[in-house]
Parts: structure tokens; C-alpha cells; sequence
């Protein structure tokens, strides 16, 4: 079990990632299918043994089946040292077992083979190499676990809630639960931090439970009708209230304690009621415990926990009165343990969070002072678009980033993200404006996979675990660093993989730079996908859907497809491929640019032999030999990085106008990758802005346009 000194200090965060991989690696074996009143030193001895047993399973000739019978008798007796008479009861009932087996397997067929299915070499060599293979996955686990200092089995956790864990898949706590357990359940007021999605949840839902049924709390735990809350657990949002309120649902049933969710939106007259009838555990959103503490249907004074999961949301402008209210409801705070649990905890949470929790509180802080704060187990890409080529762009990066799986995309207001989701076929939309029956409706269907497509505001930022999550998309960069990191933590949970994008106007690329800086993600800088990404992706899953066709469909559209290869002129291959790309849903491609993602447009390089200082200058280069409507096309320019050119974007079809037309001392080139720009909108007033520049938004014409431009502009959440 952790040591207390090791638990207080600052944890470094690299074996928590270790240990959570272990978890996922060892999903399969099931440990408590041996011998689950066996010590750990006792199965160790006794995988040693069922090692030596398991040299004698070997497979072997048909002539050598008598001589196998008995070395595998022999070798049954050293794994488990049982009565002789005892052994043979079991051999003859194991024996009326197989005969069972064997009679319905071999249904139909008669006579003495049935009933001696042994000495068929055949299945003796299957059923030997299955005991075998089962006994290593069985030695892997025991071993596992005496190796893990995590392994459930190391808790104080009592057999209902090992065997709930045990169905869910869990046989060892990941290193937040791990590290704030004993804690919890001996009386401490915690302040618990780990990155996203490394099981926050459970760390407080486990010793909780403990703590009130077989715990220090055990005595004062009530019962009956009318009886007051003991726990309470307040969350900024519906949906992860929704979310927290089905673990302890489920894990508080198999010790008998009852949970209850209120949330703003649904009846409060039922949820006034549930509560009044008597319950353990009350979960909900601030506004909504405090509507029904003030209308006397809720009463705090016998709590024995608090916890504010996404401490820092909760305690943000608006809530924190709330929070205040509510916490002050109890009759003797120094009766009540407080948790407080969040991925982020900037340091004005900290030090409001100290008017609650007691002076001596513990804090396991398994991110510290690392420079990374984000999660480690996700790919993070930040990606140049306007907001104009979002929905052109938005299904390819699925395409080539989601592996199949669901997707998450964030705009900033609830306006946007229900424009988007209407570009976007498939997707649905979830936010604030939406009734709360239907945003529970919308979040069920995406997690059951009615849809894969989810277009939310940042109230499906904080703390919602969906599974399969593969891809998380923002629209653009939000505006403070907790923001990226709950909302790129929505994929590469419990240890797996997954891929945030982040696009940006170019002109906003100061803000990707103080989201690197304050999140210590080291940002993969890719340009939009182009066609070549796309058709690999795209094609494969043509082909793949293709070859499913039936051979049936061939006799009818043979001679069509014969009639189509001698009238389009077209070699077969080149037919197959438009074949294919129709049933990929591309029926052209375009040219995208690399520097605002736009379709139809190409991004080209300028260079004078000479620094240029500003776009300014670079329009007056591109003047002396460019008509002034032509110049008009130029989109996005953008300094590099080095001053030593400009970047824009220009029509497709215009192309060769710029490349042709140039003056001998400078060059212009398409580029196929962007080079580093300057970080500020260097351009602000000039004609190369996206956007600006008195004529309006210049992109605003495109399939995406119209949408808000975000900052400051529409509602959030
Ligand atoms: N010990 C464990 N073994 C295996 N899986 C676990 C374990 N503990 C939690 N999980 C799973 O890990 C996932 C993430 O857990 P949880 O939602 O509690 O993360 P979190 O740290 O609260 O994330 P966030 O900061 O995003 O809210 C859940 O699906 C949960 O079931």
C-alpha cells in the first residue's frame, strides 16, 4: 500500500502513465477465476508447480495417449493437493461432464465412441493445448498482481465492490485512485489532481462507498425513510452530473447506498421528492441543489462528504456564490470531509479553495509542476483554416484522423456549433439552447453510436467519458489554457490513444502560441489534408466496402459496366479508380490551400531577394506587375517567420497569372508546405487580412460562410 509520505509529496506523473498502460494490457485474463481465497505468496507457489504440470500437457502421438493419461494425472495432483478419494470423485464427475459434452456435440451419432471422447488424439491435443494456454494466462495474472501495488486486492475494498470493479474490467486502481484512497477513507479533506481522463472519478466514488459501509463512518451511516444525504457531489454541468450519478448509482448498490441526481431542466418537484423519500448520495449541478435547499426539500446538515469534482469550473464567475451557499448548509463542518478534483487547478482555485477544506488537507497532485498539463497520451495537431473553410475541411480531417471512431468538435458559441452541425451531414449539436430532454437524448445516441458526429460547446468539455472518442476537433483556439485541456482530454482516456486538432485563422497564431506555452504541449504544426491524404484514406475504405459487394450484383451489372469501359474511352484502371472514388463520395477534387484550408485555392511564396517588412511592401511588388482587380484575389498574406517573404493564397485558376507575370528579380512558388510565420496579424489594416480589410469578411462567400466569428460574439456553453 502507498506510503503517506509518498502520497503528500508532489507525484511525478510518468509512472502514473506506465501504470495506467499496464491496466490496459492485462483487460483479458480474469484473476478471480482461480482461486480467489488464495494469498498472493500461496499463488505464486502454486503457478510454480502448475509450470512443472504444464510440461507434462504437451501434445502427443496417438500410440502415447495411455502413457499422456498418466503423467497428466500425475501432473494434476501436484497443482492441487487434494484427497485421493476426493481426486477421484472429481475425475468421475469431470469424466460425466465430458460425456454430457460429447452427447450433444456428436448429436445424432451412437455407440462406445461417444462416451470415450478422451482418446480421440485429436481432442486430447486441443483440449491439452487450452489447459495449457489457460494456465499461463492464468500465471500472467497471478503474477500480475502480486507485481502490482495497485491491484484491487491491496485495498481496503470489500468483496461487493471488487466484484462490481471486477465486471467493469478493473483489477488494479490507476495511480490518482491508488494515491488518494487511504487518505479518503481515513478522514482526510483532499485536493486531488491528475491529467484528463486517468479516473478522477472512481478516486473519490471507491473510498466513499468504503468509508460509509465498512469504514470509519460505518456506525453513523443512516437508513430508512426520510433519511438525510451523507454525500453530496456537486459538478458544473447536467451531462457529467448525469455521468457521476450512474457510478455511484451502480457501484453504491452493491454496498446499499442509494443515489440520487438533480439537475436543472427536469422536474423539480420529482427530484424534490426522491431526495424527500431518503437517499445517501445527492449528485447535481450548483443551481440546482441550491433551488432545492431553499425550498426545504434538501437538508445538508448530516453530510459526512463534499466533493466538488472540476473544482475550478465550479468555483469560475457565476458559481461560485452558489458553491459558497451551498457548502455553508452543514451543521458542523468539521464532521464533513471535503474532496476537491479537477484536471486543472489554477492557483486562484487553490486559494479559494482553502475557505473550504480544512487547514490540514492532503494534496496529491500528480501534475505538478510538469511542464506538460494537457494529457500525454494524445497526438495534439493545430491546423491553419478560415472560419469560412471549416465545413469544407471538417469532414476530411475525420476522414484521415478519427479511425472510425467518434468524433468531438468545439466552436466556441452555441450559434456556430449549430451552424456546423448542419454543414456537417450526420452531426448533431449540443448545447445550452437545446431543452434539456433533447440534449439527453442527443448525448445517449452519440454514446451508443447512433451518430459519430458531435458538435458541442464546452459543456461537453469537462469530464464526460464517452468511449471511443478518436478525434477531437476545435474550431478555433479557446480562450484560456483549461479550456484546450479538458476539451482535447475528451479522447486518449484510461490509457488510450487519440488526436486533437486544433484550427486557427493565421492571423489568431498568437493564440496557438500561448496555448503551447501554457499547456506544454508541443504542437504538431500539418496543413489541411490534401487530396493525395484524403483519397488514401477515403480509397481504402471504398475498396474495402467494394470487395464486400456480393458476387451476385455481377451477372446483373456486367454488361453495363462493359458497355461503360468501351464507351468512355477510359482504360480499366482509370475507370476503377472514378469508380471508386464515386463511392467514396468525391466526384472532383479540389486544390486546397495550405494557409487557410480554403478549397479552389492554391497558397504561393513570394520573395524579393530582400527582407520585407511589411504586406504592405509585398503589395506594392505585386502591383507593378499585377492589374489592381488581380490583386484584389490575394487572400491571407502573411510575413514569414524569417522576413525573407510573403505567403497568400490566390484562385486555383489564377495561378499561372501570378507564376507568369513576375518580374525577373523576384520569385513566386506554390507551396506544398508552410513555412513559420510571423506571429502577430502583422497585416491588421492591410488588404491581405482574412476577414478584414473594409470589404467584409472576404472568405464569407464560401459553403462555410456566415458563421460568427467567435470571439466575443454569440453565446457560450
Ligand atoms: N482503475 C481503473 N482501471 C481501468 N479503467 C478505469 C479505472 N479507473 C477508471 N477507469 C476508466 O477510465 C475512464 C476515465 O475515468 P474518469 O472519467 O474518472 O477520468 P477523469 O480523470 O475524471 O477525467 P476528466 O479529467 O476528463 O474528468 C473511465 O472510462 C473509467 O471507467
Amino acid at each position: 500500500m502507498p506510503s503517506l509520505a509518498a502520497v503528500t509529496a508532489t507525484i511525478s506523473p510518468e509512472p502514473a502513465m506506465d501504470s495506467i498502460k499496464k491496466h490496459k494490457k492485462s483487460k483479458n485474463p480474469d484473476p478471480m477465476e482461480l482461486e480467489p481465497t488464495e494469498s498472493p505468496v500461496e499463488s505464486k507457489k502454486s503457478s510454480k508447480k502448475e509450470k512443472k504440470s504444464k510440461k507434462s500437457i504437451e501434445p502427443v502421438e496417438p500410440e502415447k495417449e495411455e502413457e499422456k493419461k498418466k503423467s497428466s494425472k500425475k501432473s494434476k495432483k501436484s497443482i492441487e493437493p487434494e484427497e485421493p478419494e476426493k481426486e477421484e470423485k472429481k475425475s468421475s464427475s469431470k469424466k460425466k461432464k465430458k460425456r454430457k459434452a460429447s452427447s450433444s456435440d456428436e448429436d445424432g451419432e451412437e455407440g462406445s465412441e461417444k462416451s470415450d471422447i478422451s482418446t480421440d488424439p485429436a481432442v486430447v491435443e486441443n483440449e491439452s493445448s487450452l489447459k495449457k494456454q489457460k494456465l499461463m494466462e492464468v500465471m500472467e495474472v497471478v503474477e500480475k498482481e502480486v507485481e502490482d501495488p495497485n491491484a484491487v486486492s491491496k485495498f481496503r475494498i470489500s468483496e461487493a465492490l471488487k466484484a462490481k470493479l471486477k465486471a467493469k474490467g478493473i483489477h488494479s486502481l490507476f495511480p490518482i485512485q491508488a494515491m488518494t484512497f487511504n487518505l479518503v477513507m481515513d478522514g482526510s479533506d483532499l485536493v486531488g489532481r491528475a491529467r484528463t481522463g486517468q479516473g478522477k472519478t472512481l478516486a473519490f466514488v471507491l473510498p466513499i462507498l468504503e468509508a460509509l459501509t465498512s469504514g470509519h463512518l460505518k456506525s453513523s451511516t443512516k437508513t430508512g425513510y426520510g433519511r438525510t444525504p451523507c454525500v453530496l457531489v456537486l459538478l458544473p454541468t447536467r451531462e457529467l452530473a448525469k455521468q457521476v450519478h450512474v457510478d455511484f448509482e451502480a457501484y453504491g448498490q452493491a454496498v446499499g447506498l442509494s443515489a440520487c441526481c438533480v439537475y436543472g431542466g427536469a422536474s423539480m418537484r420529482d427530484q424534490g421528492n426522491a431526495v424527500k423519500r431518503g437517499v445517501d448520495i445527492i449528485v447535481g449541478t450548483p443551481g440546482r441543489v441550491k433551488d432545492l435547499i431553499e425550498r426545504n426539500s434538501l437538508d445538508l446538515k448530516a453530510l459526512k462528504f463534499r466533493v466538488l469534482d472540476e473544482a475550478d469550473e465550479m468555483l469560475n464567475m457565476g458559481f461560485v456564490d452558489d458553491v459558497e451557499f451551498i457548502l455553508g448548509k452543514v451543521a458542523d463542518v468539521t464532521k464533513v470531509q471535503t474532496l476537491l478534483f479537477s484536471a486543472t487547478l489554477p492557483d486562484w482555485v487553490k486559494k479559494i479553495s482553502a475557505r473550504f477544506l480544512k487547514p490540514d488537507k492532503k494534496t496529491v497532485d500528480l501534475v505538478g509542476n510538469e511542464k506538460l498539463k494537457a494529457s500525454a497520451s494524445i497526438r495534439h495537431l493545430v491546423m491553419p483554416c478560415s472560419s469560412a473553410a471549416r465545413s469544407q475541411l471538417i469532414p476530411d480531417i475525420i476522414r484521415c484522423y478519427s479511425s472510425g471512431g467518434r468524433t468531438i468538435i468545439f466552436t466556441e458559441t452555441r450559434e456556430s456549433a449549430s451552424q456546423l452541425s448542419g454543414l456537417l451531414p450526420g452531426a448533431r449539436a449540443l448545447h445550452g439552447d437545446i431543452m434539456q430532454a433533447q440534449r439527453e437524448v442527443i448525448l445517449a445516441g452519440f454514446r451508443s453510436g447512433k451518430f459519430l458526429v458531435l458538435v458541442a460547446t464546452n459543456v461537453a468539455a469537462r469530464g464526460l467519458d464517452i468511449n471511443d472518442v478518436q478525434l477531437i476537433i476545435q474550431c478555433e483556439p479557446p480562450r484560456d489554457v483549461e479550456a484546450y485541456i479538458h476539451r482535447s482530454g475528451r479522447t486518449g482516456r484510461a490509457g488510450n490513444t487519440g488526436v486533437a486538432v486544433l484550427l486557427y485563422e493565421p492571423r489568431y497564431s498568437h493564440s496557438v502560441f500561448r496555448i503551447e506555452r501554457e499547456s506544454g504541449v508541443k504542437f504538431e504544426h500539418i496543413s489541411a489534408p490534401q487530396a493525395a491524404d484524403v483519397a488514401a484514406s477515403a480509397g481504402s475504405e471504398a475498396a474495402e466496402a467494394i470487395c464486400k459487394v456480393s458476387d451476385s450484383v455481377v451477372p446483373v451489372f456486367r454488361q453495363q459496366a462493359e458497355e461503360l469501359l468501351n464507351s468512355s474511352g477510359l482504360p480499366a484502371l482509370d475507370l476503377l479508380a472514378k469508380a471508386l472514388a464515386k463511392a467514396a463520395g468525391y466526384t472532383d477534387i479540389k486544390k486546397r490551400s495550405i494557409l487557410s484550408s480554403m478549397d479552389n485555392h492554391v497558397t504561393l511564396l513570394l520573395q524579393a531577394g530582400k527582407t520585407i517588412y511589411s504586406p504592405s511592401f509585398a503589395f506594392s511588388i505585386l502591383r507593378r506587375f499585377l492589374p489592381e482587380e488581380k490583386i484584389e484575389a490575394v487572400k491571407g498574406l502573411s510575413l514569414t517567420a524569417d522576413g525573407s517573404g510573403v505567403v497568400f493564397d490566390v484562385p486555383a485558376d489564377e495561378v499561372n497569372l501570378f507564376l507568369e507575370g513576375k518580374e525577373t528579380s523576384i520569385t513566386i512558388e506554390v507551396l506544398k508546405k508552410l513555412p513559420p510565420l510571423q506571429e502577430k496579424d502583422q497585416s491588421r489594416g492591410g488588404r491581405g487580412r482574412f476577414g478584414g480589410g473594409g470589404g467584409g469578411n472576404r472568405f464569407s462567400g464560401g459553403r462555410g460562410g456566415g458563421f460568427s466569428k467567435g470571439r466575443g460574439f454569440g453565446r457560450r456553453n
